[in-house]
């Protein structure tokens, strides 16, 4: 049983609450995912996806770890390692150059890593880059993540979810991701 501590923020699906996971006494991420934010199959099948395709990317430094999934007749919850903060949140601190090349450089591993699997992120952006004290940066929120095809064209997605100023360029024009 989690008790939530304090929410960290929310999106489209669903909020992210941290809590102390009772046994280890650590705090967690607890991401509810709420079925009324969209119709009941399309929940299921997101909460499907966003789940296999970050356990596929798990375990790895750079990408957040899912600890356990808990389903309801009500909610599903997906509760993961918690990081302090977001890149979202220290993009107004001026950063040293020193500290710019190893947050990019620990993204770029993670996203190497996730491309090496097979897998698309499709949503890379501030908010779901994760930042720790120890400056460790995970990628987090896959719900939108998915198999990459040769011929996969992203401009289906829809306009809601996809945050629009980091959209990649295929996507902008049209063309398959791997052009
Ligand atoms: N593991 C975590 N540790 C700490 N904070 C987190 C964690 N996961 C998410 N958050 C916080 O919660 C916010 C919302 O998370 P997330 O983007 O996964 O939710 P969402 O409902 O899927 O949103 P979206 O509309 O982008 O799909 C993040 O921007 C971040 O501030």
């Amino acid at each position: 049983m989690l008790n939530a501590l304090k929410p960290l923020g929310g999106g489209a699906f669903g909020s992210v609450y941290k809590a102390i996971d009772p046994v280890t006494c650590e705090p967690v991420a607890v991401k509810v995912l709420d079925p009324r934010s969209t119709n009941h199959k399309n929940f299921a099948f997101r909460l499907q996806q966003e789940v296999t395709m970050q356990e596929r990317c798990c375990p790895h430094p750079n990408v957040c770890q899912i600890r356990q999934v808990s389903t309801t007749a009500s909610s599903s919850a997906i509760i993961m390692d918690f990081s302090d903060t977001t890149l979202r949140h220290v993009r107004d601190l001026v950063l040293s150059e020193e500290e710019l090349r190893c947050v990019m450089s620990q993204l770029l591993l993670g996203v190497h890593h996730i491309h090496s699997l097979g897998i698309i992120h499709r949503d890379i952006n501030p908010r779901n880059i994760l930042l720790d004290h120890a400056g460790t940066v995970r990628i987090a929120d896959f719900g939108l993540a998915g198999r990459a095809t040769p011929d996969m064209w992203l401009g289906d997605s829809p306009d809601r979810v996809v945050t629009e100023n980091y959209r990649p360029p295929d996507m902008l024009i049209g063309a398959s991701a791997t052009e």
